[in-house]
């Protein structure tokens, strides 16, 4: 592999962009992992890379934050980027004991406001304490994701995020990191095998097979016949767009306060929305807050409309 220096960019793009492959690609003994990528992230965005096994996902990522460098093309990052990366893969022996706020320390000097206030963003507040080999597969990804953001970073870099974790639970942690990406203004790079919510959340869809097939919008990419001739008959289920509604709070008290501020006791229940036909599917999920799942936020009726339809 030729190693090259990390390069800077030129000042006109550095405001906008954070990082930015140009025809990147690597070789490691004679074979191409990946070739001929372009990418770029800026504040605010997510950018998906999807495709099958051994594509080249992890190693774009990698180029992306400089981990590797690429054997042709280039590979560059905004002068002072400040990253958060969720590896695919940690070199922790789960089985040892260690407490979950020893654990975000690892890596980064943080006081215990820090830890707190980390983990009160990603609703896993209860868990400072917790030992991580006790944490279930939903609760481990938001103290990954608590991790990453405790240096409130610029760009986010998650290598499969929901990896582990239920459906329900997947969509809790998409509508998160939709809420990071609002909170933190980050730009985001994400991977995963999950098709339709993750693309559905992207602003950008970059579809690898050890080169990119095709990219766009989640809709361009929906349509595109490389993605159908790459993912096969499960392209051919409709994309499912993603949106979410913050529009009524569950309270400690079994109580139900509503946008409009009126509350009512005898709701729960009664105001989840399940509409099932060919075109709109919605479905409920929960989201685990600070103080577990006691009065916990309910993020009701995630949407999923389909769009061009793949078929
Ligand atoms: N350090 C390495 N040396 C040699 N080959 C590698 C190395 N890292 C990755 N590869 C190979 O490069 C290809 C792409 O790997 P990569 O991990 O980027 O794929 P991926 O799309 O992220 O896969 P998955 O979905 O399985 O995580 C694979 O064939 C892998 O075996």
């Amino acid at each position: 592999m030729t190693e090259s220096k990390p390069e800077l960019m030129p000042a006109s793009t550095r405001e906008a962009v954070l990082v930015r492959l140009d025809k990147a690609g690597i070789r490691k003994g004679g074979d191409w992992l990946v070739r001929g990528v372009d990418l770029t992230v800026s504040p605010g965005e997510i950018v998906t890379l999807i495709g099958p096994n051994g594509s080249g996902k992890s190693t774009t990522a990698k180029l992306a934050l400089g981990i590797l460098k690429p054997s042709e093309g280039r590979a560059s990052r905004r002068p002072g980027l400040k990253v958060g990366y969720v590896p695919q893969k940690l070199a922790i022996d789960w089985t040892l004991p260690l407490s979950v706020q020893r654990f975000l320390r690892l890596t980064n000097p943080l006081s215990d406001a820090q830890c707190r206030d980390a983990l009160e963003q990603t609703g896993a507040g209860r868990l400072l304490k917790s030992e991580i080999r006790t944490l279930s597969g939903g609760e481990l990804q938001r103290v990954m994701l608590a991790r990453a953001i405790a240096r409130n970073p610029d760009l986010l870099v998650l290598d499969e995020p929901v990896q582990g974790v239920d459906y329900a639970g997947e969509i809790a942690i998409y509508d998160l990191i939709s809420e990071i990406r609002g909170s933190l203004g980050c730009g985001i790079l994400m991977i995963s095998h999950d098709l339709h919510v993750v693309m559905a959340a992207a602003d950008q869809v970059i579809c690898l097979n050890g080169h990119v097939c095709c990219r766009g919008t989640p809709s361009d990419v929906s349509q595109d016949d490389s993605y159908h001739a790459l993912f096969g008959a499960r392209a051919g289920t409709a994309l499912a767009v993603y949106e979410h509604r913050h529009d009524h709070v569950h309270l400690p008290d079994g109580k139900v306060r509503h946008a409009d501020g009126s509350l009512c006791s005898d709701c729960p229940g009664a105001h989840h929305d399940h509409t099932v036909d060919g075109h709109i599917h919605a479905a409920d999920r929960h989201a685990v807050d600070g103080n577990g799942t006691d009065g916990a936020a309910h993020n009701e009726a995630g949407k999923r409309k389909e769009l061009g339809n793949a078929g």
